[in-house]
């Protein structure tokens, strides 16, 4: 078979969706209306919230979007699909209307989080890769904010690229690691790219060329400045913390001596003894970094312990989002247009309450006392339904209705926001830091019994009465159907 060349996104999807494609396309309902909502089940690490992020590669790869001439002679090569189908396929043009969250919201489980809205065969052949790129981003990002939220003010930086998935995942996970409250990275080209502070300090191998740890540190030295030493190659505290001493010292003000970084051993005990032996020198301004397999909840054990580290180096357990490597986001379909032309909302029955979708177009509307802006909740509604024209607002459980409030004078901000109406991107897309600043800022509004990072309380994610009732009916007239 001929290699072709990696010219574009198009294929970057599973085979179903293309036969599915062909299938609309040959019974002549490609064209049909479909509207599809993401959403994820269960929040990710145990967390009481999610950072939505991703959203900018998305809109790269939509943007992008059609089908090169090596992708269709590819799928003649590999496929039975039709010549007519395979030029639908050259002519294909994105035409969907896409809602969603923006980078840096906070978003909980069972609400859309993002929502596409056009010809059924567009909106079926994006379902892989928007998974793709939410699903790894919104991941990464929420596991950002938990470290973030264990470390305080301290300086977090991300060092997580050689244990990342390849490539891309890297430079996604770096940036998507910044928009959830890292500080900077040690991956140059997202340092280039994205425009991330870069930072670093230097590996062992320097010092095992030079066999000596002050060898090492004065050649470090004198070619740069801002240095700080990594000095757990062969004895921190005999060997590695004295020659960077005796360096800071010979070098002075040359060198600008930032500080020392520990990777193995008992952090704790060891940071303490590292912090008096700098004091008595006379650095009580140097800094000591850790790094080493680090995450939330050894940070926080850290913390406990008193270890004295100022600036947490974090790889591995951010970049691949160690203890939960999938968000498990899905993509369903909640309404088509049928023969008459008219929408009707579908549903995805299972057998297990949980994984039962909610049909229909919706909105989510992000609830708040007025009087003082405490949060209520998320409420999940028709898209249809004119929140303005409510009074109070009845929320309840929509697995247990006996769990319910009502609330007077709130106010109400729409979750999905327009990124393109009918193919035409109408989003313009925010600055990386401004993101991060609205992420920080979203995490920070939020009550700490849902940020904590053990056993947080589950934020209430309701479904409008209408909504629920929409979904009763659905629910009672596929039965009624099964049972005939
Ligand atoms: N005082 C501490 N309390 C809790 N966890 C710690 C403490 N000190 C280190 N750790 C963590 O324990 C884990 C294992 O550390 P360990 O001491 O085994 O590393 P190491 O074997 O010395 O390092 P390496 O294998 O990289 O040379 C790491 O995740 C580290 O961050
Ligand atoms: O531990 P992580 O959170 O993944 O952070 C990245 C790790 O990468 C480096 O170690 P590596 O063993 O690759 O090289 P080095 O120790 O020689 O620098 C660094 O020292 C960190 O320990
Ligand atoms: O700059 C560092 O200290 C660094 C970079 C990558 C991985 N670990 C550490």
């Amino acid at each position: 078979m001929t290699n072709f060349q990696d010219d574009g996104l198009a294929l970057h999807t599973d085979f179903y969706e293309l036969n599915m494609m062909w299938t609309y396309w040959q019974q002549g309902v490609s064209e049909r209306n479909a509207v599809f909502e993401v959403f994820f089940r269960k929040l990710p690490f145990g967390s009481g919230f999610a950072v939505f992020a991703g959203l900018e590669h998305v809109i790269e790869y939509l943007s992008s979007l059609h089908f090169t001439e090596s992708d269709l002679t590819y799928l003649e090569e590999v496929t039975d699909y039709s010549p007519e189908f395979i030029d639908y396929l050259r002519h294909f043009e994105f035409k969907c209307t896409v809602r969603s969250a923006v980078e840096g919201d906070l978003v909980f489980n069972n609400e859309p989080i993002f929502q596409v809205e056009g010809p059924l065969a567009q909106c079926q052949l994006v379902e892989t890769a928007v998974l793709n790129i939410l699903n790894y981003q919104t991941l990464v990002a929420t596991k950002a904010a938990r470290i973030r939220a264990v470390v305080g003010n301290d300086p977090l930086m991300e060092f997580g690229t050689r244990r990342a998935q390849e490539t891309s995942a890297a430079m996604w996970g770096t940036r998507a690691a910044y928009i959830g409250g890292f500080d900077a990275t040690s991956n140059v080209r997202a340092g280039k790219v994205f425009g991330i502070p870069v930072s670093g300090t230097h590996a062992h191998a320097l010092v095992q060329t030079y066999r000596d740890d002050y060898k090492a540190f004065m050649a470090y030295a004198k070619s740069n400045r801002d240095v700080v030493f990594l000095v757990d190659t062969y004895d921190t505290l005999r060997s590695g913390v004295p020659a960077a001493i005796r360096v800071a010292k010979e070098m002075g003000d040359k060198i600008n001596f930032q500080g020392v970084r520990i990777d193995s051993g008992d952090m704790a005990y060891i940071s303490k003894r590292v912090r008096q032996q700098l004091d008595e020198a006379g650095f009580p301004e140097a800094k000591i970094y850790a790094s080493n397999d680090l995450d939330e909840s050894t940070i926080q054990n850290l913390k406990m312990q008193d270890a004295k580290i100022d600036v947490w180096g974090v790889g591995t357990k951010v970049i691949t989002a160690y203890d939960q490597p999938a968000l498990g986001a899905v993509y369903k379909l909640v309404s088509i247009e049928d023969d008459n032309g008219d929408m009707v909302d579908t549903i995805k029955l299972s057998s297990n309450a949980e994984k039962v979708s909610t049909p229909g177009k919706k909105q989510v509307w992000r609830i708040t006392r007025h009087e003082d802006g405490k949060s209520e909740g998320d409420y999940v509604a028709l898209a249809s339904e004119d929140l303005s024209s409510h009074k109070d607002l009845y929320m309840f459980h929509p697995n247990y209705p006996y769990i319910n409030k009502t609330i007077k004078h709130f106010d109400a901000q729409p979750l999905l926001k327009p990124i393109y109406d009918h193919g035409t991107l109408t989003y313009q897309l925010p600055e990386l830091e401004e993101i991060r600043r609205y992420g920080q800022e979203s995490v920070a509004s939020l009550w700490d019994e849902y940020k904590r990072v053990l056993n947080p309380q589950d934020y209430p994610v309701d479904l409008s009465q209408l909504a629920y009732d929409n979904k009763m009916a659905i629910i009672r007239r596929i039965k009624e159907n099964v049972n005939q």
